[in-house]
């Protein structure tokens, strides 16, 4: 399941539910004969059903999320205008509403939109019924809804974690291979409407094995971390780079034309050469690299011609760029 369809179904449970309890209410409300409320929530029930269908609307078209604030703002609005100077029945009423905003809304909106009708009804109800009734709404409505708001809060922050580790390699801190596919699907789509060159480049640490062999396991990943951080620290925004295994970097240059893209990838071959490694002193890699054409071509064909151009530099003797050419 996608993530869109996680999120869509949680928010057509959380829609179906909140209308079933507001349905309980208004026959608990009829018995006791508070017949306002009832008439409240043969507008609510609707309302939510609306919230249900919108939802279900985004799956097939492109809509914005406008509606659900929108939509809560108007529920609260509805039952606020039963709370008078007599009555505070509607009050209960509000708790859903706050809870089923931490479902259908992002995080900082749904804190936004809880704190606005925290502090606008606990003057209304000041306004209607005095300081007491006010005081007693404000304390269980802020109780319920910080309860909410930690768990949410608890969510979000493991989720963003594990879109992180999704997407980063866990030694350099680079983006990881996966990420590396999908970015590239995404901007050959791109290169192809607006016409501009894309290049990608693959780089790696010449003999890297038997600086391995000599220095061991961890010297190599040391060596691996600082050139992942020059790396990163050599290209500009927009770019981004990647790494594999074994010592093997990508880099890709959006809207970076073919002779750009060799100023970039010489200077990086020279550089690596001229820095003082703290691991190994001096060293060298060997660069292949590639452009897309205005011939249609998949991530995975752009991988090959990159590696291909990789291993030819290797090759011909290391320490050296090479351009990918078709045979
Ligand atoms: N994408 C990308 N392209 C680079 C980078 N460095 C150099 N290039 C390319 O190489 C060209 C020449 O770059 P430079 O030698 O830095 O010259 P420059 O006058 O600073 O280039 P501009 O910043 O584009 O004006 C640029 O126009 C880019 O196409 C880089 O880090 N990323």
């Amino acid at each position: 399941m996608t993530d869109s369809q996680l999120k869509n179904m949680t928010r057509t449970t959380s829609y179906g539910l909140t209308a079933f309890f507001m349905f309980f209410l208004a026959i608990q409300n009829y018995r006791y004969g508070f017949y306002e409320l009832v008439y409240t929530a043969t507008f609510l029930i609707p309302l939510l059903g609306f919230g249900i269908a919108y939802t279900y609307a985004q799956r097939f078209f492109e809509i914005k999320d406008h509606a659900h604030p929108i939509l809560l703002a108007v529920m609260v609005v509805l039952i606020a205008s039963n709370i008078n100077e007599t009555s505070s029945n509607a009050t209960l009423w509000l708790y859903p509403i706050g809870l089923l905003s931490y479902l259908v809304l992002p995080f900082r909106m749904s804190n936004v939109f809880n704190a606005g009708v925290l502090i606008s009804l606990t003057f209304f109800i000041m306004i209607q019924q005095g300081l007491f009734n006010s005081l007693s709404f404000f304390t269980s409505y802020l109780l319920i809804s910080s309860v909410a708001s930690i768990f949410a809060y608890l969510h979000h922050h493991k989720n963003r974690k594990l879109i992180e580790l999704s997407l980063h390699d866990p030694l350099t801190g680079a983006y990881n291979m996966k990420h590396l596919d999908d970015t590239l699907t995404k901007e050959i789509s791109r290169s192809h409407v607006t016409g501009n060159t894309l290049s990608l480049i693959a780089l790696k640490v010449d003999y890297f094995d038997q600086f391995t062999d000599v220095h061991g396991n961890n010297a190599a990943k040391d060596l691996t971390i600082e050139l992942s951080e020059m790396l990163g620290g050599m290209i500009r925004a927009g770019d981004s780079h990647y790494y594999d295994d074994n010592s093997l970097f990508y880099m890709l240059l959006p809207n970076t034309p073919q002779e750009g893209m060799l100023i970039m990838t010489e200077r990086v071959r020279r550089t690596v050469e001229e820095t003082k490694w703290q691991t190994i002193g001096t060293m060298t890699v060997s660069v292949g690299c590639t452009t897309s054409t205005e011939k249609p071509t998949t991530a995975e064909s752009l991988l090959k011609e990159v590696q291909c151009a990789l291993s030819d530099a290797e090759a011909n003797g290391h320490n050296r760029v090479n351009h990918f050419t078709q045979q």
